[in-house]
């Protein structure tokens, strides 16, 4: 609607609904048309048949050659026959329709969950958080034409920050959706602590990975419940305040009138505090492995903010040293990464520290410069 509103273009939608809503009408007008026409041919056959029954039958009679009780019961017998008939022509559309449809849920239950929940995989006895992919290449099964990774050769140590960099459109998200296994890849192998990924257990890994989306999805419940949401391990208040806190979302939570209680909904937070909120989530399941990808929205002062500020806080506790992948829209969110990769085309063009790659004078330098000018 807001979308609509700005753009003014009540008038076409209207048209376009209008337009939409004629073609309904339409089909629904030929099918009450053809209804018409069948009762109207079988109520037609229905009576006529009954007349001619009549006087045939009257002429039969006055003859001699039938009773008048035989011609009654001929007259009910062949109405009940045709009433019967049309009855079971009336339904059978009905009947046909039901067919189709139950046909298509016996397909949905005959489908075989995915290979990941089939095979069950090795539960590593710790996962230290080192992650290997090994010459990945992968094209989505919809665009088998387009390579969108290339030969992708990666190493991430225990407790490394690394940040993805590179131009939309280069990789970034889908490098992120083979580790979290929404896709497999088409060639080359990715390995976790050493372990294809393939062989992992794929529930026991997502529940070592915290993911932050670009557009974080929170529930119609209080904060708290959205912060703890999905955490199986047994937590208390200041378990969700500690993961607000490392989030920097504590301060904003406590200026709501009803801090952590107050129900979440779709007006009340931005979009940087919703992201506050999703990755306090994250961090309250304690994951080896923290994914987070960077709003791209209009809201990116405020989420360079908050990635800054939990790279920061990732940093300073020693106790709970994780590997972080950021993917960073903005460079100068990314610049305290131990090690930044930058990606063009689905391929691996650098990598380095901050310092290094502007030393280097290659796309990142290009890319800073282009950003700063533009913010300037
Ligand atoms: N589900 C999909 N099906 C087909 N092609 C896709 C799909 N998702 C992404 N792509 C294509 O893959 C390429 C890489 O997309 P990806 O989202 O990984 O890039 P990105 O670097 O994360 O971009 P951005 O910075 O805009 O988020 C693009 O050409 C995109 O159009």
């Amino acid at each position: 609607m807001r979308t609509v509103r700005v753009y003014g273009t009540e008038k076409q939608e209207v048209k376009r609904y209008k337009h939409w809503l004629g073609k309904l009408a339409d089909i629904n007008l030929r099918q009450s048309a053809a209804y018409g026409f069948w009762n109207l041919c079988f109520n037609m056959l229905y009576h006529s048949t009954q007349v001619i029954a009549v006087l045939i039958g009257g002429m039969f009679i006055m003859r001699g050659n039938i009773t008048a009780e035989q011609l009654t019961k001929f007259i009910l017998y062949s109405e009940w026959l045709i009433y019967s008939t049309w009855w079971v022509g009336d339904n059978l559309s009905s009947l046909m329709q039901s067919v189709g449809a139950s046909e298509k849920v016996f397909q949905l239950m005959d489908l075989m969950p995915s290979d990941q929940f089939m095979s069950k995989g090795k539960k590593l006895q710790r996962l230290m958080g080192r992650i290997d992919f090994v010459d990945v290449s992968f094209r989505y099964s919809s665009r088998e034409m387009v390579p969108v990774l290339q030969h992708v050769n990666i190493s991430v140590n225990p407790g490394e920050v690394v940040a993805i960099a590179g131009l939309s459109g280069s990789g970034k998200s889908t490098l992120v959706n083979l580790l979290l296994r929404l896709y497999e890849p088409t060639n080359g192998q990715i390995l976790i602590d050493g372990f294809p990924i393939k062989e992992v257990d794929i529930k026991w890994l997502r529940g070592r990975i915290g993911f932050v989306g670009q557009e974080p999805k929170l529930f119609r419940m209080d904060i708290s419940s959205n912060i703890s949401y999905g955490c199986t391990r047994d937590i208390k208040q200041q378990d969700i305040e500690w993961a607000a806190k490392q989030a920097y979302a504590h301060d904003f939570i406590m200026s709501l009138p009803s801090g952590y209680e107050t129900l979440v909904d779709d007006d009340l937070l931005s979009g940087g505090q919703k992201q506050r909120i999703a990755i306090a989530r994250a961090i309250l399941r304690d994951p080896t492995i923290l994914i987070l990808d960077e709003a791209t929205s209009a809201l990116d002062a405020e989420s360079e903010h908050n990635i800054k500020g939990v790279l920061r806080a990732v940093r300073s506790d020693t106790m709970t040293r994780r590997t972080v992948l950021v993917i960073a829209h903005r460079l100068s969110t990314i610049q305290a990464a131990d090690r930044i990769v930058v990606m063009d085309g689905g391929q691996i063009v650098e990598m380095g520290s901050h310092k290094e790659l502007l030393r280097n004078e290659g796309l990142y330098a290009r890319l800073t410069r282009r950003q700063a000018d533009a913010v300037a």
